[in-house]
């Protein structure tokens, strides 16, 4: 185990918030985290890209300097912690930073890092949009459809942690206590005596600051609807009320109102004039739609788990994972920490072979969150190109007629000179 210190660059200057609003000097210190298992190979590629569009697109006048901090396997093996205080610290200090994926077992040992650094920092949105680039293969008939910005809540729901493994002197007490305060029911647990537990926590201020933002999104962005993605007919009160505080924030707080004599509701876009409608739908029957017809979705809000499986379903649809970006972000203290969708992909480390695009993605949307729109566009731009022309990694070029496969770095290289 070494000592491990964080040694700020010589250059740059912090990003602060003001007002509310992101204070961007030309020379941001922006934090990094490499991320466990293909983490590296991902990272050294999306760097390259993301210094290239930055210096293309302002010819030398913003340049990020990066910070690297450790998380995860480097981590414990520089200094005994997985998680250490001055990573999330740096993450709190420097507001915006971004990750490469982190490994979390199944079953037991370390709870999930990525969650935790999430929790620390509140930051209550996972931002997740997904879109297709032309020329991707999909299953789906018409993948231009696939334009679907989810609003995944970060902070509660059964990602809290709050379980009790079967077996252990803990469920056994857990068990008692449902037992003597709430018989009725425990008498609905099937086999309590042989059963683990896991806690819910959904609550309407968690709800509320997650559906308030989908609507700014919405109207910040001109969408068209803003859909609750829910399983409230049997989680009534968590997933249930979920639904219920969202229109209400909807009507409350944005003035809409009821379609049809509701649920639905609808609202002018005070920037544009368009028409918002918010919607929900059950979580089941949204995961057909979208392979039906994801035409009739744009922002969705969801909770926790719900977000997570819906992430990576609809990123499936353009492409697969490797191309899903994200960002989690408190837009109150201005805190956000950008990654990727997909997790280590274990079995490709150190190979130089998986898609960096999820990374660089998401790289293109903390540019944007800075305001750096220029750079964040070159991304978009390079990306059209480099995969019209068929150049790209193997997941995608399993799926793609005639396409050359290149390695991690190649694809970083070929993004680069598209620029
Ligand atoms: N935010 C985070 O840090 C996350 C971390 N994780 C963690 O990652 C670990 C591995 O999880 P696992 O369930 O295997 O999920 P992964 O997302 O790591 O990998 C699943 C599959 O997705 C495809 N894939 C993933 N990344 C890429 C990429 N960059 N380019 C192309 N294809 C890709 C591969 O498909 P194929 O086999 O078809 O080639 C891969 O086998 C776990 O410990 C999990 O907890 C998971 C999700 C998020
Ligand atoms: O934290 C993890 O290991 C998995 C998280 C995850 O799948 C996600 O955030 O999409
Ligand atoms: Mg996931």
């Amino acid at each position: 185990m070494s000592d491990h210190r964080l040694v700020p660059p010589p250059e740059g200057a912090r990003i602060t918030l003001r007002d509310g609003q992101l204070e961007v000097p030309d020379q941001p210190i922006i934090p990094f985290i490499e991320g466990d298992g293909t983490g590296p190979d991902i990272w050294r590629a999306s760097v390259r890209v993301l210094d290239a569009a930055v210096a293309k697109s302002y010819g030398g006048r913003r340049k990020i300097h990066w910070l690297e901090v450790l998380a995860g396997e480097k981590a414990y093996n520089a200094t005994g912690d997985w998680l250490p205080a001055e990573t999330v610290a740096a993450c709190r200090d420097y507001l915006v930073s971004i990750k490469g994926p982190l490994t979390t077992p199944v079953g037991g040992g370390i709870r999930s890092l990525n969650v935790a650094l999430r929790q620390q920092l509140d930051l209550y949105t996972c931002l997740r949009p997904v879109r297709w680039f032309k020329g991707v293969p999909s299953p789906v008939k018409d993948p231009s459809q696939i334009d679907q910005i989810i609003f995944r809540e970060n902070t509660e729901d059964i990602y809290a942690g709050i379980e009790f493994q079967e077996g252990t002197e803990d469920a056994r007490r857990f068990a008692a206590l449902l037992q003597e305060h709430f018989p009725e029911r425990f008498a609905k647990i099937r086999f309590p005596a042989t059963s683990g537990f896991g806690i819910k926590p959904v609550s309407r201020e968690g709800t509320e600051r997650l559906v308030r933002a989908a609507l700014k999104y919405a109207i910040d962005n001109d969408r068209s609807s803003v859909t609750l993605v829910h399983k409230g007919n049997i989680m009534k009160f968590t997933e249930g009320a979920f639904r219920d505080w969202g229109y209400a924030v909807a009507s409350r707080e944005f003035g809409a109102k009821a379609l049809d004599g509701g649920p639905w509701q609808s609202f002018e876009n005070p920037r544009t004039g368009r028409r918002i409608v918010v919607k929900d739908v059950i979580a089941d029957a949204f995961l057909q739609q979208i392979l039906l017809r994801p035409g009739e979705y744009d922002v969705v809000a969801t909770l926790n788990l719900n977000g997570d499986y819906i992430s990576d379903a609809l990123a499936a649809e353009v492409g697969g994972i490797g191309i899903a970006p994200g960002g989690n972000i408190n837009y109150v203290t201005g805190h956000a920490v950008f990654e990727a969708t997909h997790g280590t992909a274990p079995k490709y480390a150190g190979l130089d072979k998986v898609n960096p695009g999820s990374v660089i993605l998401s790289g293109e949307l903390l540019l944007r969150h800075l305001g750096w729109t220029e750079a964040a566009d070159a991304i978009i731009a390079a990306l059209d190109k480099v995969i019209a022309s068929r150049q790209v990694t193997y997941d995608f070029a399993r799926l793609m007629d005639g396409a050359t496969e290149v390695k991690t770095s190649e694809f970083g290289d070929r993004l680069i000179a598209a620029m």
